[in-house]
């Protein structure tokens, strides 16, 4: 066993690659690897998450590294890939660019340090203007969003914890464009927010951070489509005159793991408590057929919510479609969004883009879904006193979206009306439709390509539009939003940012890197001209002010010997410099050892004639 202090991520990174090679079980995501189940507690050290997180990050590009450098050294093999991978993150692309503690890997890496590094110069110069490979497309630099649990702290709360790390590790923050309470954070940020205890950073220590900061609480990790549904229906509901003002009863139909249930009993406390009658709270009913996901949905809803007595959310394990409906008779509210095919994820989303094998595989399991998804929302029509069904799916295909919308509305019994969510008036994309005045213009759509969030789709449907202004001012979320932004002194985020930062960061670090090149090709070539010119020629001063030029070297055989051997020297300098930069093929190497020789063949050449001239 290796004493390496980098050893327990590389068994972490280990036991998540593994999984790969056992088709058959199931997959265990790097969360569930490093959090305890019951507890939410990481179970790992900080170092060693973050060290695992980074090392994903830049998988791609440190295996490309890795390869480039198993083509040039056949047969070099090495049995602990995670402790590879973790010490070639730590050598080149680490915070101190080198590896601690001692090893055998360790010695083989750094002695072969300068060409691997010649390696990722050559991988990040060969997609110019580009981040390095990622994981995922785009992966890089897609913002991470950070929903606040409103229910157990502030908004400002969370903002001056996360603004107490940023200033020890520069990252930017910023607001959603139009989700309340969600932060955007660039993609590196979120392990160390995760793992941050208050008090851990220097600006904890000088300025008292206030509330209770737990990453497991106080934050959600949620991505930014996913806070539609729950968004939507709280914003009909506060707009509806008749409701606004009653105690509210909800339902999260297939709730499990319970991030939009969670999320929607925030946004209904919020709203509870600007009502400002003291009595009025809400509960929401919670279901999910799975036993284990229902546990989990049950534990997240005593972690995230319980405290805020505003609300009361009651989960059940329970088959969504056998829910009978006049057991439920005050439910004014239902939020479905049941198991879709999740083509809109983004991992998912490229696989499907590149493999059609996958496309025909799934088109039995769409018709199954989608045939679900048709049952559940016409179940969901049936609940005798609900006027809003806000009906999402993290899918991008019609056929689990627009179409099960009209499949139920042709035949639903009363008379539902697809109508806008007040609160993304001003989310631009909208449903597929085949002509412009239908009513997809009031579906939401998200682009899993342009939105920098997963492809997601919703609807909202109510049982009666009279009440509902058909056009809808954007001007009112969006100035709310800015207003937030302004009371928290934070930016708001515009899409592109992060890949537009470090574009320039890369281009801004390719101009160092050259300029640094040139810089020391031109010490060297200062250097080398320098030391022949001294050897080769003296120039003597006489006293009589006559300019003598004499040859140190007179015999022509110790003349030749001598220039062989600087001729040598030169090659041999050369090929020094090439190793430097790698073993490679260096075509900058060879110009320079050309240009050298050249220069030197010119040098001999007017020493001869000035000698002749000088005999004469
Ligand atoms: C897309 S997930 C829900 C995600 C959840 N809304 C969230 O935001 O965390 C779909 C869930 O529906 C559950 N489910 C599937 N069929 C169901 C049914 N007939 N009744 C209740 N739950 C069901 C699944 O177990 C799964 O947990």
């Amino acid at each position: 066993m290796s004493s390496s202090p980098y050893q327990p991520a590389a068994t972490l990174l280990n036991q998540l690659w593994e999984q790969s090679d056992q088709p058959n079980k199931k997959r265990k995501s790097l969360k569930s690897l490093v959090f305890d189940d019951k507890t939410g507690q990481l179970k790992c050290s900080k170092t060693t998450y973050a060290q695992v997180c980074h090392v994903q990050k830049h998988l791609p590009t440190l295996q490309a590294v890795w390869q480039k450098h198993a083509n040039k050294n056949q047969g070099v093999t090495v049995q602990n890939e995670g402790l590879l991978y973790v010490l070639l993150y730590e050598l080149l692309l680490g915070p101190n660019q080198s590896i601690r503690g001692g090893g055998k890997l360790k010695r083989q890496l750094t002695q072969q340090e300068s060409a691997l590094r010649h390696y990722l110069r050559q991988i990040q110069a060969s997609s110019p203007g580009e981040e390095m490979i990622t994981s995922t497309f785009d992966n890089d630099t897609w913002p991470r969003y950070i929903r606040v649990n409103t229910c157990q702290n502030t908004t400002q709360q969370v903002v001056d914890v996360l603004r107490s790390i940023k200033s020890d590790s520069k990252f930017t923050l910023y607001l959603d464009a139009h989700v309340p309470d969600l932060l955007v954070v660039p993609p590196s940020a979120t392990a160390l927010i995760l793992s941050h205890t208050v008090g851990d950073s220097d600006a904890d220590k000088n300025k008292k951070v206030t509330g209770q900061w737990n990453p497991q609480t106080s934050i959600v990790l949620q991505d930014k489509s996913s806070c539609f549904p729950a968004l939507c229906l709280i914003s009909l509901l506060s707009a509806d005159q008749q409701i606004r003002s009653q105690p509210w009863e909800l339902m999260d139909a297939c709730a499990a793991p319970g991030n939009k249930t969670t999320h929607l009993a925030a946004l209904a406390s919020h709203s509870m408590a600007k009502s400002g009658t003291q009595q009025k709270t809400c509960t929401i009913h919670a279901f999910d057929r799975d036993k284990q996901r229902h546990a989990l949905l049950q534990r997240r809803c005593d972690a995230l919510v319980n405290g805020d007595d505003r609300v009361i959310i009651q989960t059940k394990q329970e088959d969504f479609l056998t829910v009978d409906p006049e057991e439920y008779p005050n439910v004014r509210g239902i939020l479905l969004d049941p198991t879709c095919s999740g083509s809109g994820m983004r991992d998912n989303f490229q696989g499907l883009k590149h493999s059609t094998e996958k496309e025909n595989d799934g088109e039995e399991r769409l018709e199954k879904l989608s045939y679900f998804q048709y049952k559940a929302l016409l179940h969901a029509c049936s609940f005798p006193q609900v006027e809003y069904i806000v009906y999402s799916t993290c899918s991008v295909n019609a056929e689990e979206n627009e179409n099960v919308v009209h499949r139920v509305l042709a035949e639903s019994p009363s008379s539902w009306h697809v109508v806008p969510p007040p609160a993304l008036a001003h989310w631009k994309r909208r449903g597929q439709a085949s002509s412009k005045d239908t009513v997809e213009k009031h579906m939401i759509r998200v682009d899993p390509l342009e939105d920098e969030t997963n492809g997601f789709f919703v609807c909202c449907l109510a049982r009666s539009s009279s009440h509902l202004a058909s056009k809808q001012d954007a001007s009112l979320p969006r100035k709310a939003i800015q207003k937030q932004a302004k009371a928290l002194r934070l930016p708001v985020y515009t899409l592109n940012t992060f890949a537009t930062m470090a574009k320039e960061s890369k281009n801004q670090n390719m101009e160092a890197t050259k300029k640094s090149e040139t810089s020391k090709l031109v010490h060297e070539e200062t250097t080398k001209k320098s030391m022949l010119s001294n050897s080769d020629t003296t120039v003597h001063r006489k006293n009589n002010g006559k300019r003598k030029i004499t040859d140190d070297a007179p015999s022509s055989q110790s003349s030749k010997k001598l220039r062989d051997s600087k001729t040598a020297g030169v090659k041999e300098g050369t090929k020094d410099a090439a190793t430097k930069e790698s073993d490679a093929d260096d075509k900058h190497a060879k110009k320079r050892a050309k240009r050298l020789e050249w220069k030197q063949r010119q040098r001999e050449a007017k020493l001869k004639r000035l000698q002749v001239k000088s005999k004469k």
